[in-house]
């Protein structure tokens, strides 16, 4: 088993370096040829550690002379790894982790810290008697979130923060879109069956739940365009805006396009869908996404939606599935863990500017989808309150479907906590404008 850990530290080495763990890892995975087991005691671990970096980081340095992050490279992911296997992995035996590690620093190249990984481990993963300042440090380092982090759920959520954040460890159910231009939830389960992945209707009418799936887009029906890998939150909000066929709708922060794709299938490819973002390297996503899926009703456009666009007016749809903090998705974005939020007021200006467009550009009568995959009220629920004090000409819906046990409903704002349902942290707000 040392190739598999010695994947797994190539590959946190080179996510250090600035590499998107999702991409190093598949990178690293598909030139690896190891088997299907290995592949996922590999991922695993990368992710485990991404996951419990601070909380690995705390126990491991009363044992070092200095900080875990002056470490060589090669030394600080032998010592994650070996830990994360003693505290997080029954299957592996303490002595096992100890002495995988001892070899895979060596593996490495750093023979020298071998004595070194060895007395660490054999000590780190003892009892732990921690000092913290403040509740939030206390939470921050237990649940592996950043102080900043802890704070605001703990602001947001009292004494719910903790099971909230360790709810984030949790990663939510693997869910496809069945593409509706093709084929029907049955004939799709029975053609994964076929290509060996075990599918089974989710709770969302039109989504499947894919059990035992390895490499997706290496399946024949991924690759004719059967289907859209999506989780249940956001099929759910591509689903609020009610889209119809025929109609004019503007998704106006649409990339990488899961949205976008959904709701083209709800407009049965009629109508005009116009997929537009800021960001031009992000079209081609969509791009690719669409035509996979076969969706022929859309426009793909660079534009920025924090600003009027005079062209885009009298939709009949808009959806703002705006920028944001990203605190729902924890679980399957361990980086934001850590991320520093001193750009949120920015953030929250863009999001007001966005719902303000969006708004202009939707006909009286017409139906705006607020979104975000955060759990921070200042961007979910402020914002839309903000918005709804001056424009009297908008009204909150209510919820346009029966929500699942444990979300929150405020005035008809909906909040999928994170472990909802297994699904991600969510927000969807249904808007509808008057006059
Ligand atoms: C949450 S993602 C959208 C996900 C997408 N709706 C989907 O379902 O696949 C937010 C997107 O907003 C885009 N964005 C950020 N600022 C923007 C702006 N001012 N105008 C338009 N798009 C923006 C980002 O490039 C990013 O693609």
């Amino acid at each position: 088993m040392q190739y598999p850990r010695r994947l797994a530290a190539e590959a946190l080495i080179r996510i250090e370096r600035g590499g998107y763990s999702n991409l190093v890892l598949a990178g690293l995975l598909r030139d690896s040829g190891l088997s299907p087991r290995d592949r996922a005691f590999c991922s695993r671990l990368v992710y485990g550690v991404l996951e419990r970096r601070r909380l690995l980081d705390a126990r491991l340095s009363p044992f070092l002379k200095k900080p875990v992050d002056k470490l060589d490279a090669q030394v600080r992911a032998a010592l994650r790894l070996g830990l994360y296997q003693q505290l997080y992995m029954d299957g592996v035996p303490n002595a096992a982790a100890v002495n995988e590690s001892v070899k895979l620093v060596r593996a490495l190249g750093k023979s020298s810290a071998a004595g070194l990984v060895n007395a660490v481990l054999r000590r780190a993963a003892g009892p732990w008697q921690p000092v913290f300042h403040s509740e939030a440090e206390r939470l921050g380092v237990t649940c592996s979130v950043s102080d900043e982090i802890a704070a605001l759920f703990m602001d947001a959520f009292g004494p719910q923060a903790g099971p909230l954040l360790e709810a984030c460890f949790e990663p939510p159910a693997l869910t496809v879109r069945v593409n509706a231009l093709r084929t029907d939830p049955a004939a799709l389960a029975a053609r994964l069956k076929e290509e060996g992945v075990q599918a089974e209707p989710a709770w969302v009418p039109g989504s499947l739940q894919l059990y035992g799936a390895g490499e997706i887009a290496a399946l024949p029906a991924f690759q004719q365009g059967l289907f859209h890998v999506q989780g249940l939150a956001s099929q759910l909000a591509a689903a609020a805006l009610d889209a119809r066929p025929g109609q004019r709708v503007l998704d106006l922060c649409a990339a990488p396009g899961g949205k976008s794709a959904t709701i083209a299938q709800a407009m049965q490819n009629t109508g005009q869908l116009f997929c537009c973002d800021a960001a031009a390297s992000r079209l081609p996503l969509i791009e690719k996404l669409l035509a996979r899926l076969g969706v022929t009703n859309a426009q793909v456009l660079r534009s920025d939606a924090a600003q009027p666009v005079p062209e885009l007016q009298s939709m009949d749809r808009v959806l703002c599935d705006v920028p944001c903090s990203g605190l729902g998705v924890l679980a399957k974005k361990p980086d934001i863990r850590y991320k520093d939020l001193s750009d949120l007021p920015r953030l929250i200006e863009t999001q007001r500017a966005i719902l303000a467009c969006g708004a202009e550009a939707l006909r009286p009568g017409g139906r705006l989808v607020y979104s975000t995959c955060t759990v921070n009220p200042a961007e979910n629920q402020a914002v839309v309150r903000g918005f709804l004090a001056h424009r009297r000409d908008y009204k909150l819906l209510p919820p346009p479907f029966a929500l699942p046990e444990g979300a929150l409903d405020d005035d008809g704002m909906i909040t999928f906590l994170p472990g909802t349902a297994r699904m991600d942290g969510f927000f969807v707000a249904c808007l509808e404008r008057l006059w």
